[in-house]
């Protein structure tokens, strides 16, 4: 069993949590909450920028020109393609785009940004993806399990962000990191694995929490309605 195949096994119960949660399968039934939708987004917008900014880390850890192309490559993707998921939900709740972007992040976003950036600053390249692996393989996970379950066609609101995912295209971003991954693990140290383990599951415990705080609508203590 490879490195990843083993990473993806170990957490398995945090995977199957994320397939289970609500804003997910609202996702698939074709029907979430305009107010959980709205944060959502606005947490999300955040989020790639941040993940862009790790990827810049990244090439600054990186050796070799495949290496540095690799990141830019996987930025660009971000900057040109993951908006298209974006879109199709600001569509469906019938708000701009811009209207959403240069929000503070709500808690378990904060957090979930911080974590990767951590590993990113203090840690190898191989821990570094080890933080950022969850993201694709989640979502293109779930993308899979959207299609096979609810069998959307165009009609279905969230045709796009279901197949976006669910197609090649993610399936790819998320092969390209694990296979990286796995050549970089064989050289490292058992220390080193259990740090890019750790950073691994704590971003896939993170994936869960951020579904949660878009569907709670997570604030901060100061901002919440009931203080007393
Ligand atoms: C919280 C959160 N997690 C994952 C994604 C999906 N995603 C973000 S960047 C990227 C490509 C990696 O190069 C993918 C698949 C998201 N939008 N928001």
């Amino acid at each position: 069993m490879s490195f990843t195949e083993q990473l993806r096994k170990e957490n398995d119960d945090i995977f199957q949590l994320i397939f289970e949660h609500p804003f997910v399968e609202g996702i698939g039934k074709g029907s979430v909450p305009n107010e959980a939708m709205e944060h959502y987004i606005k947490a999300d917008f955040e989020y790639l920028n941040a993940f862009m900014k790790i990827y810049g880390i990244a090439i600054s850890k990186s050796s070799n020109r495949d290496d540095i192309h690799y990141f830019f490559n996987k930025m660009k993707f971000i900057l040109d393609d993951e908006i298209h998921p974006h879109h199709n939900f600001c569509a469906y709740i019938g708000v701009p785009y811009e209207a959403l972007q240069g929000h503070p992040l709500p808690p378990t976003a904060d957090h979930y940004v911080k974590h990767m950036m951590y590993h990113a600053q203090t840690g190898t390249l191989a821990e570094t993806l080890g933080a950022l692996l969850p993201c694709p393989w989640t979502y293109q996970e779930i993308g899979k399990e959207l299609m096979k379950k609810y069998e959307p066609t165009e009609s279905h609101p969230f045709y796009q962000w279901i197949t976006f995912y669910g197609d090649t295209g993610a399936r790819n971003v998320t092969a390209e990191m694990r296979e990286r991954l796995d050549t970089l693990a064989e050289s490292s140290s058992p220390i080193e694995k259990q740090h890019i383990s750790e950073a691994f599951r704590k971003s896939c415990e993170l994936e869960l929490a951020f579904w949660e705080m878009a569907y709670t609508c997570e604030e901060w203590p100061s901002k919440r309605k009931v203080m007393k």
